[in-house]
């Protein structure tokens, strides 16, 4: 078990603000030194579903604000984004369970691995507006973060057992309360449990943590430069 302070960010590939959360929070696991990070690949829909929220895409006035404020978020932090003009169609369409299950085998290989490979299953969707929900899409991620037996891989994804993890990463999301992603959950040294909603709360966890605040860099510059 890793040690404390330790964040557990849940994430979905499906999410934009997930992909932005990641981000920030894989520019920070450099500087938050003694802090453990572990990525926890869940399924947003069934928390969407347990919690009785519903996303934020199918209510219009709600669908385009954030379609807004989620690009003007990757814009300040130099994140690549745009939303995909099909998203709507594919959401009613689609699930992300088969590359969320992707993402659990590659995980039981190498950490690093997995973290590429749900980059670049952000990347196609939020960045590129390509598909991430079939085998034909799972075959070009794999390939592109260096995976040798993709067809391995994708047949091994459908066994029992990962659908197993990822209902009981979903779970674990559900008993902490979680409505949305990313879901973090912050354990402090302490032993004690602080849940956060959004890629918009690192400053909070920072502060909690007692670490350095996440900046983007055009802001780290501007500060160098007047020292
Ligand atoms: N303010 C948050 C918004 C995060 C957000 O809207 N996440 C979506 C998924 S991409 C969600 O789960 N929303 C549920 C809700 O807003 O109730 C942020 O900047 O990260």
């Amino acid at each position: 078990m890793p040690k404390l302070p330790r964040i557990d960010y849940y994430f979905d590939v499906i999410s934009p603000y997930s992909y932005i959360g990641f981000e920030i929070l894989q520019k920070m696991e450099h500087q938050w030194k003694g802090v453990s990070i572990r990525y926890i690949p869940f399924f947003l829909g069934a928390i969407m579903k347990e919690s009785g929220n519903r996303p934020p895409a199918m209510l219009p006035a709600r669908s385009v604000m954030m379609m807004t404020d989620l690009q003007r978020t990757a814009k300040f932090w130099d994140i690549p984004l745009t939303p995909p003009p099909q998203f709507m169609d594919w959401i009613k369409k689609y699930r992300t369970t088969g590359a969320m299950k992707i993402l659990l085998v590659l995980e039981e290989q190498d950490k690093e691995l997995m973290l590429r490979a749900a980059r670049e299953f952000w990347l196609r969707l939020w960045s590129r507006s390509e598909k991430i929900f079939e085998d034909s899409d799972f075959e070009i991620v794999l390939k592109a973060v260096g995976v040798k037996n993709v067809q391995e891989v994708i047949e091994k994804s459908k066994e029992e057992k990962y659908a197993k993890i990822l209902t009981e990463n979903t779970n674990k999301g559900v008993d902490l309360s979680a409505y949305g992603a990313p879901w973090i959950n912050v354990l402090t040294a302490d032993g004690e449990e602080h849940s956060f909603f959004g890629s918009d709360r690192f400053h909070l966890i920072a502060d909690l943590l007692q670490q350095p605040q996440p900046l983007p860099d055009k802001l780290l510059f501007n500060q160098k430069s007047k020292l």
